[in-house]
């Protein structure tokens, strides 16, 4: 069963039409990567996913659930991070998960969270420190971590490498790779063309709210072609 299915969806803002019969179907286990230029409607695939914009026609399911008739239920099998994830500055690493646990509901030992924390990559002595100080790379690892510790379905990364050393986004990758193993279906809106082709499955061209063409790692990424194509319109 696909986790993600989005079929011949619309969404209108403004009085726009901003997606345009988009359909979409991403698998358990499967990344996919999902490019376009500015105000191609990436982000406006995502909000609709969390349910926070409804489709005017077409639908949209997460897991089963339709987001906009139950907003709630769907992002309770939607790990989401934004471009710079909202955590607490305040509050410690394992504060952070404890306190989003709470709010979703949930309740995991010690011992689940600091598996998870290993599966992020977050080492031991960051765990109790507070983020102020912490890299975009690290605290993208707390919310893996939650996302991990929660053992959501599907996760959603808006330009999760932008503003990543290349160090960091081989991390970040890496990270990635292993909730695929765990069956995790994710969607990635990026401009990154090159990131894209390391670990997605599939890569996807939204233009004007409509995917024009896809790409699978099967057939294997003609990255110059594609920079050729798609260049100008997704290197924002
Ligand atoms: N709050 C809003 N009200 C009305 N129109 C909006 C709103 N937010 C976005 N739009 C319009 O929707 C279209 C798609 O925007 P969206 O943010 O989904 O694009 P995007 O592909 O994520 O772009 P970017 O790469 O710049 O983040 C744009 O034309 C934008 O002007």
């Amino acid at each position: 069963m696909a986790e993600i299915r989005i079929d011949g969806l619309c969404v209108d803002r403004g009085g726009k039409a901003v997606l345009d019969s988009l359909s979409l179907n991403i698998a358990s286990g499967e990344i996919y990567a999902l490019l376009g230029g500015n105000g191609a409607g990436k982000s406006t695939t995502l909000s609709t996913l969390l349910g926070f914009l409804k489709p005017s026609s077409g639908s949209v399911l997460v897991s089963g659930i339709d987001p906009s008739t139950n907003p709630e239920a769907a992002r309770h099998k939607i790990a989401y991070l934004p471009e710079n994830v909202a955590l607490y500055e305040h509050l410690t690493a394992r504060e952070n998960v404890d306190y989003f646990l709470a709010l979703a509901g949930e309740a995991h030992s010690a011992d689940e969270i600091d598996a998870a924390f290993d599966a992020a990559g977050l080492q031991n002595e960051a765990r109790n420190r507070t983020l102020s100080g912490f890299s975009k790379g690290m605290r993208q690892k707390v919310a893996i971590a939650l996302a991990v510790v929660r053992q959501v379905p599907v996760l959603l990364l808006d330009e999760p490498t932008s503003g990543l050393d290349p160090r960091a986004t081989a991390d970040f990758n890496a990270l990635l790779a292993k909730l695929k193993a765990r069956g995790t279906a994710i969607l990635m809106v990026t401009h990154d063309l090159l990131g894209a082709a390391e670990c997605a499955d599939r890569i996807g061209f939204l233009d004007s709210g409509r995917i024009v063409e896809e790409v699978g790692r099967e057939q294997g990424y003609d990255i110059m072609a594609l920079h050729r194509r798609y260049g100008e319109a997704v290197v924002a």
